[in-house]
């Protein structure tokens, strides 16, 4: 990263964050100097990583919250304002997969992906707006971030995932709009997509990881840390670069 600039004096909002690839995120943006916003409904995980954050020197803010609320995004945002008084990053990374053979897959299963992985983002994105906004016009570093993750399922499809696919293709398609309305308020949108990551994700709905070997057979998968360096280094770019783009496969995963 030979271009990063610290994240000293500004403020990450990570949905996610009390596991996997949220959490990962967290820690690194803490550990580069950024105040952090931990975003998830289990409280007991937050306030785990809320001390571990702590004992580094880092400073991070537990906000339990189910985010397929818009209220609750609403709220989410509001305590970071009041807390820290400005918001620079925001990544969403709260994400739900629940594949599976679509006549037997219920259609809740199905609701529910649409609520978290669209509906939180775009909740947590809109409610965000007018203070990453706000935040370039005081920033030293001039430049605001929202980092989507996004997966290589939202660039291509395949069969059982239609669902998890449509969420995700959805997320690419409205980061890239979000990316040119905003890019010349030097507010940059980003989105990151993710293959195999060992996280909880495929644990989510039982015989997922089956399904995924039966596609592209055994393999090493990516740890969490591996994508929350992805987003770092989009963050601490300086304001002239703007990066729009990562695809992250593990390096067996055709
Ligand atoms: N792991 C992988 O292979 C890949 C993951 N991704 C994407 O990465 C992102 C992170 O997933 P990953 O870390 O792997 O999975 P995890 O299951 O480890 O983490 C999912 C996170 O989402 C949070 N979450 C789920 N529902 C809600 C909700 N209603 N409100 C608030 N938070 C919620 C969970 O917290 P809690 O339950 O406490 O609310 C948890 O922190 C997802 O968007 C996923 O689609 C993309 C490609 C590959
Ligand atoms: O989001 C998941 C992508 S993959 O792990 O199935 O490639």
């Amino acid at each position: 990263m030979n271009n990063a600039e610290k994240l000293t004096g500004t403020v990450a909002l990570i949905t996610g964050a009390s596991s996997g690839i949220g959490q990962a995120t967290a820690i690194r943006l803490a550990n580069l100097g950024a105040s952090v916003a931990l975003v998830a409904r289990r409280q007991d995980r937050l306030e785990s990583l809320a001390n571990r954050i702590a004992a580094a020197g880092g400073t991070a803010l537990v906000i339990a919250a189910d985010i397929t609320d818009n209220h609750e995004a609403e709220r989410v945002v509001d305590q970071v304002i009041e807390r820290f008084g400005r918001l620079d990053t925001l990544v969403n990374a709260a994400g739900l997969m629940l594949n599976g053979p679509s006549v037997e897959s219920p259609l809740e299963e199905w609701d529910r992906m649409v609520d978290v992985n669209l509906r939180g983002l775009m909740y947590l994105t809109k409610q965000a707006l007018p203070h990453l906004l706000q935040a370039v016009t005081s920033s030293p570093r001039a430049v605001a971030d929202v980092v989507n993750i996004s997966s290589v399922a939202g660039r291509i499809a395949a069969p059982q995932v239609a669902i998890y696919n449509a969420t995700k293709f959805a997320v690419t398609a409205a980061t890239e709009a979000w990316r040119q309305e905003f890019t010349k308020q030097s507010l940059r949108f980003s989105v990151i997509e993710p293959g195999a990551t060992a996280t909880e994700l495929f644990e989510q709905k039982d015989g997922q990881w089956e399904g995924f070997t039966s596609m592209f057979g055994e393999v090493e998968r990516l740890h969490a840390e591996d994508i929350a360096e992805a987003a770092a280094f989009i963050v601490t770019n300086p304001r002239r670069v703007a990066i729009n783009e990562i695809v992250v496969r593990p390096t067996d995963q055709p």
